[in-house]
């Protein structure tokens, strides 16, 4: 038998932390053969409810599920985690941007960067989902000095996933035969969703769809898609994001297919022209539990344009926060 792994969840009685625990305790994130140990952190107010999500989850009878620390102390969740999910923070309302959140949410994420720099395993694999995630993630990596800091990474995944949604849809091949998406930037309205490198059933996907369906109906519609989520349901995408956390997380751990890549938040390296540091959605491939950005692709204006529009807003979003960095 494996030893278990250490996985912090923050925010785990909220929307997204009550779909999320269940799948990582039932071993959907990192197989059905690695026992874990849920940390599961929440403030104050809100363990109560979290002894419930406790109970529920004790009461699976996960095979993989070694043992459950609830706490409302940043360090005792964090202490030698190998992979930090950090999901709580305040979700926005109708008519708001995921920017809007960062005074909220900021002092959040240099809180846990500390704790984190304080106690969690030398390794640790962050994923960070509170929004704004990628200046969030910068946050809590500036205050983990001693982390490795290309750990510290963010959650584009759902947009990668909406990608191959409507694309699946618009072509009418399932998602399995849909390789080489990529979102670019950040994880707001300026995002770049890229089909340029795609494929549908091996053929260029822009050779399925025209140029004004991807320009104007395909890209709004996955910038989009959160705002969109939360019209229909009142709430933002909870499921949704627990899947792509989970995805993010076990193709960063166990690797990517062969022939595929994701999209992922990561510190830039200098690749495509992004200043190293910045923390932005690339292409990447996983393997050996680590993951490299995609080399080589190239860029033509259309993409150069909206590449530069989303790296800019991160900058935007980064002097907002400069006093915590
Ligand atoms: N990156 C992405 O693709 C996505 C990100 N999100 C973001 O994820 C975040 C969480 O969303 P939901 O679960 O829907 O919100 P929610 O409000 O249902 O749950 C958030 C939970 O975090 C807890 N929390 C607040 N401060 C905390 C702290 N300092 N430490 C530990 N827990 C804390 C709250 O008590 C609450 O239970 C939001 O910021 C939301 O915008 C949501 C969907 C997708
Ligand atoms: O839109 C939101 O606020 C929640 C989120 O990040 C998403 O669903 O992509």
């Amino acid at each position: 038998m494996k030893s278990p792994v250490n996985v912090a969840i923050t925010g785990a009685a909220g929307q997204i932390g009550y779909a999320l625990a269940f799948r990582v305790a039932s071993g959907q994130m990192l197989g059905p053969d690695q026992p874990v140990n849920l940390h599961l952190l929440e403030i104050t107010p809100a363990l109560g409810s979290l002894q419930g999500v406790v109970m529920e989850l004790n009461d699976c009878a996960f095979p993989t599920l070694n043992k459950i620390v609830a706490t409302d102390d940043a360090k005792v969740a964090f202490k030698d985690c190998n992979v930090a999910l950090l999901v709580g923070a305040r979700p926005r309302g109708p008519g708001m941007e995921r920017k809007d959140l960062l005074l909220a949410n900021a002092q959040i994420f240099s809180a846990q960067g500390k704790a984190l720099d304080a106690v969690a395993d030398r390794n640790v694999r962050v994923l960070v989902v509170g929004n704004p995630a990628n200046t969030n993630s910068l946050i809590a990596q500036r205050n983990a000095p001693n982390l490795n800091a290309r750990n510290f990474t963010a959650m584009v995944r759902l947009d990668h996933n909406r990608a191959l949604s409507q694309l699946s849809e618009k072509t009418g091949v399932h998602f399995n035969n849909i390789r080489k998406a990529i979102i670019w930037g950040n994880h707001s309205a300026t995002q770049y969703p890229d089909l340029h490198h795609a494929t549908v059933d091996g053929k260029p996907a822009l050779s399925l769809v025209d140029q004004k369906w991807y320009a104007e109906t395909f890209i709004p519609v996955v910038q989009q898609r959160g705002a969109a989520i939360i019209k229909a349901r009142g709430a933002s995408s909870a499921a949704s994001a627990a899947s792509a956390a989970i995805d993010h997380v076990r193709d960063w751990v166990k690797g990517t297919a062969d022939g595929d890549w994701v999209s992922m938040g990561v510190p830039s390296d200098g690749s495509y022209g992004i200043p190293a540091g910045v923390i932005y959605g690339f292409p990447v491939t996983c393997k050996n539990g680590d993951y490299q950005i995609v080399q080589g692709l190239s860029v033509n204006d259309f993409s150069r344009q909206r590449m530069e529009a989303t790296h800019k807003e991160l900058l935007e979003e980064r002097d907002g926060v400069k006093e915590l960095i």
